[in-house]
């Protein structure tokens, strides 16, 4: 399998301290690639350093042929490497499909059009729908988003990433809060999601991250400890003793 997003000696520093320390990662194209570690690890700040809402001190992200690394926010996504509601945030009053809308047309131009029907571009409506169905939120298109429960609303998230079309998607604990029920549906809705897209998932939850990861990485301290399927991260001694009194291994 061909990569598609590849990291080369990352690092992020906070003063002194090295939250991600010369991290080389590589998620092949159509793999759901899980990262988990400890608290304070430096998960999300990788994930930050990757959607670039966070600009890296050293290091090299590359995204197919392209360097991405001195590339914003915004010209990552359009390039289709999107991490869950980042795109814009949830308007209270508006609908999921007027959410999710906005999102199509944020990925696709530099400023909302707001002068003209937000439901009026068939291109950024069709392609809201297709990420409102596969977030499997299609029974509530019409709701206003304020409307919405907890699980509903990071199912909105999730649609307005998919409305984006995107080649990658970056999530961040999407079970987060959630019930046991409504992280049993994210788990089967990912599942739908897989080979679709490439997927970088940040998670605690370890029975999700087994049943759905192909690789999963390690990171403690900032430093890419291990990479290997779930076998073999499920039998490594070093990835065991850390999680000794932390989350089980599955
Ligand atoms: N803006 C910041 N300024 C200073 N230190 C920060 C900042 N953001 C994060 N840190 C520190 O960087 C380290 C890594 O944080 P990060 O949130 O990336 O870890 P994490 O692995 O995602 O943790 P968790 O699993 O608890 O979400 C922590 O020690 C945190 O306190």
């Amino acid at each position: 399998m061909k990569t598609l997003l590849q990291t080369e000696a990352l690092i992020k520093r906070y003063g002194a301290i090295l939250v991600t320390d010369q991290v080389s990662l590589d998620v092949r194209e159509g793999e759901l690639h899980a990262i988990i570690g400890p608290n304070g690890a430096g998960k999300t700040t990788l994930i930050n350093q990757l959607s670039g809402e966070l600009g890296s001190d050293s290091g090299h992200i590359r995204f197919g042929d392209e360097d991405v690394t001195a590339l914003g926010i915004n010209a990552r996504a359009r390039m289709g490497l999107v991490r869950s509601y980042q795109i814009t945030s949830v308007f209270d009053e508006f609908t999921v499909l007027e959410n999710a809308t906005l999102a199509a047309l944020g990925a696709r131009t530099h400023a909302f059009r707001f002068w003209r029907s937000l439901l009026g571009d068939r291109e950024a409506l069709a392609a809201a729908q297709e990420g409102i169905e596969a977030a499997g939120l299609s029974a509530r298109t019409h709701a206003p988003a304020s409307e919405l429960g907890y699980g509903e609303r990071r199912q909105l998230e999730l649609a307005m990433a998919l409305a984006a079309r995107p080649k990658f998607l970056l999530l961040d604990e999407p079970m987060a809060g959630m019930s046991v029920q409504e992280s049993a549906a994210v788990v089967a809705l990912l599942k739908s999601l897989k080979r679709k897209y490439t997927i970088l998932l940040v998670e605690h939850d370890m029975n999700a991250v087994f049943a759905l990861a192909d690789r999963i990485s390690v990171l403690v301290y900032g430093r890419l400890m291990v990479t290997g399927t779930p076998e073999e991260i499920r039998g490594n001694e070093e990835v065991r003793a850390i999680y000794l009194g932390e989350e089980e291994i599955a």
